[in-house]
């Protein structure tokens, strides 16, 4: 069977859609794109030019002016890409708390979200590419030909983030970041615009005590490699 050309990722925070697109972007030999880091971008630039994030037309107009690029990673420090905002390498620092804190009220301003998705779409449109997010399969690119929805349980969620920002020796506050987890789950799939959801044509995969590899051998099966 031929393989599919595009393929939609979604699921909420910390499911594993970044690790397994990677990976399984890497077997094809096709463009991971995670457009999550385009949200943490526009908020890590409001923050330090706003001061907040609570002037939605200010955002707005931020976000139809800065200038995101997402290349492969120029670094081997366990970056999957690097982030430029406005020329700067900002791949670390979208992943501050503060950051964590605010990206899914920015991320709900319709204005912020036509200006990131037109984007999307124009890298989506030339096929072989992985494509990770909230609104990927329903929104973005509701033609792709493969569409995933990975989920886990909110506390497998905060654990794996937990260990994840350990070792990248992050302060990590178990706590704290299921609270935040929590959190954007609730914006993310309550806003007007975009909302998290299951694209009617999509397969979910429940990953709440796989391995990345066993996650990989249903990813790999949907994508007919072997
Ligand atoms: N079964 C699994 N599938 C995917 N990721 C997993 C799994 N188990 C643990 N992880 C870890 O979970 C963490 C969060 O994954 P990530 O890909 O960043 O999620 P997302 O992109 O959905 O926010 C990573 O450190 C990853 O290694
Ligand atoms: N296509 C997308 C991707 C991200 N987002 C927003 O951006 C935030 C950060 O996304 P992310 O994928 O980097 O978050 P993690 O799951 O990696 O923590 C999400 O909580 C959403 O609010 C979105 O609205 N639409």
């Amino acid at each position: 069977m031929n393989k599919p050309k595009t393929i939609a990722i979604d699921g909420p925070a910390a499911s594993g859609k970044s690790t397994i697109a990677e990976k399984l972007a890497n077997e094809l030999g096709y463009l991971f794109f995670d457009t999550g880091v385009m949200y943490r971008a526009v908020t890590l630039a409001a923050l330090r030019r706003l001061g907040n994030v609570r002037d939605e037309q200010a955002v707005t107009r931020l976000a139809e002016r800065v200038w995101i690029d997402v290349r492969p990673p120029s670094k081997d420090d366990g970056r999957k890409a690097d982030v430029l905002l406005d020329g700067e390498d900002v791949t670390w620092a979208i992943r501050s708390s503060e950051v964590d804190a605010h990206v899914s009220i920015v991320s709900a301003y319709p204005g912020v979200r036509a200006a990131m998705t037109r984007q999307q779409r124009r890298i989506g449109e030339r096929g072989e590419v992985v494509m990770v997010g909230r609104d990927i399969g329903t929104v973005v690119l509701p033609e792709a030909e493969l569409k995933i929805y990975l989920d886990a349980s909110l506390e497998e969620r905060a654990r794996r983030r937990y260990l994840e920002n350990k070792s990248r020796g992050m302060d990590a506050n178990y706590d704290e970041i299921l609270e935040n987890l929590r959190k954007r789950d609730e914006i993310d799939s309550t806003r007007e615009v975009a909302p998290l959801r299951i694209a009617g044509d999509a397969h979910v995969v429940m990953t709440d005590g796989l391995t990345i590899e066993e996650v990989m051998q249903q990813v790999r099966k949907l994508a007919h490699i072997e």
